[in-house]
């Protein structure tokens, strides 16, 4: 007997009923869990704690919601109890609208404090000063390589990467009008624009390309100058009110771009090991042949995964570079451990950038 869509209706009213009785005793216990973690002093976000629930449920659900979808939803409802404990102030590169705004929210869920900054360097300053307690910035996309402001500015600061969120990224020619006609200037960031070379050069070969600060700034400045136009995500042009002249213009169709989650050691320690996990480190080595080959031989003899490697020059006049290198496992594990202690001994420079549960 097939059902009647006044009968579906009838019957998803009620599953929505349940879920909303059963969600709202899910907040409850959350509130609860946040009166102990005041008393004790403890951070209220524990993305270990998140990411095994996800992966749990995953493993558990017979569907047909799909694995994704599982995640997506219930990252939206702890994101929600999470602001019920306490609200999450988190900093990325403004404006509203930017790619590094849709990772925070991809991240930790919408139901947090936004705190859109000028720059990368703003970003570490808010989450350094205490303006924000988290921020986001993208570190490396596979088209264009590393976001060397990132990476340096890693460097020097205080701050620990607590976890990690990759984000295809799709960009649009936006526009105040819908012609691709009397374009004089395109604006983006120069990450975006190196994305989007090929197109532009067979598109729009002869148009000045203008770097700005980010794309949705770039979105903003379109919106007020109908001969430029911008490239940037859909988020922006519906937040600027533009035009897609042109979609998806990014030259490789899996454009990805990765982004770390920074804060303080003292506001939020370093993740427990949740089961799949990555450890950041950056390490430099004593310029002599042979060194950075002998940096290998610990993560060899200790079975133990590199999954990146990439330099910086020191800027010491000297040849000299700083590696950031990306380990498979947690620090709590025996062998990686072994692995970065004997590590450690070989560098003359050494920094645990941090250790977190590895992005779906
Ligand atoms: O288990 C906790 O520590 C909680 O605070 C609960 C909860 C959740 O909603 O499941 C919320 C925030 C934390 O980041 C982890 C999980």
């Amino acid at each position: 007997m097939t059902r009647t869509l006044a009968e579906l209706r009838t019957l998803i009213d009620a599953a929505d009923q349940a879920l909303l009785e059963v969600l709202n005793r899910r907040a409850g216990l959350a509130n609860e869990v946040g009166e102990l973690k005041r008393k004790e002093g403890s951070a209220v976000f524990r993305p270990d704690r998140e990411a095994q629930v996800i992966h749990g449920l995953q493993t558990r659900n017979p569907g047909p919601l799909k694995a994704q979808n599982v995640a997506t939803i219930w990252r939206e409802i702890m994101s929600a109890c999470r602001a019920l404990e306490a609200p999450q102030r988190v900093a990325y590169l403004g404006p509203r609208g930017t790619f590094s705004e849709q990772a925070a929210e991809q991240f930790f869920g919408s139901s947090i404090e936004h705190i859109p900054c000028g720059s990368f360097d703003e970003v570490f300053h808010a989450t350094t000063a205490g303006t924000a307690e988290f921020g986001v910035v993208p570190v490396e996309n596979n088209t264009e390589g590393v976001v060397t402001r990132s990476l340096d500015l890693f460097l020097h600061s205080p701050v620990h990467v607590i976890g990690e969120t990759s984000m295809l990224v799709r960009h649009n020619l936006l526009r105040a009008n819908d012609s691709k006609d009397g374009i004089e200037v395109i604006v983006g960031h120069a990450q975006a624009l190196g994305q989007c070379q090929r197109w532009l050069n067979e598109h729009l070969p002869h148009v000045e390309r203008r770097a700005v600060s980010s794309n949705a700034e770039g979105a903003r400045l379109a919106a007020q100058e109908p001969t430029w136009a911008a490239i940037a995500s859909a988020r922006a042009g519906s937040e600027f009110g533009l035009f897609t002249v042109a979609h998806a213009i990014q030259d490789d169709a899996f454009n990805r771009t990765r982004f770390a989650v920074i804060c303080l050691p003292q506001t939020q320690p370093a993740p427990e090991a949740s089961g799949r996990d990555c450890t950041s480190l950056i390490v430099s080595v004593p310029n002599k042949p042979g060194a950075v080959h002998d940096l290998l031989v610990p993560l060899k003899q200790h079975g133990v995964s590199m999954s990146r490697f990439e330099s910086r020059p020191a800027r010491s006049g000297q040849w000299e570079y700083y590696f950031y290198i990306d380990l498979e496992g947690h620090p709590s594990q025996p062998q990686v451990k072994a692995a970065i202690t004997e590590l450690r001994q070989l560098c003359s420079f050494f920094k645990v950038l941090g250790t977190y549960p590895v992005a779906d």
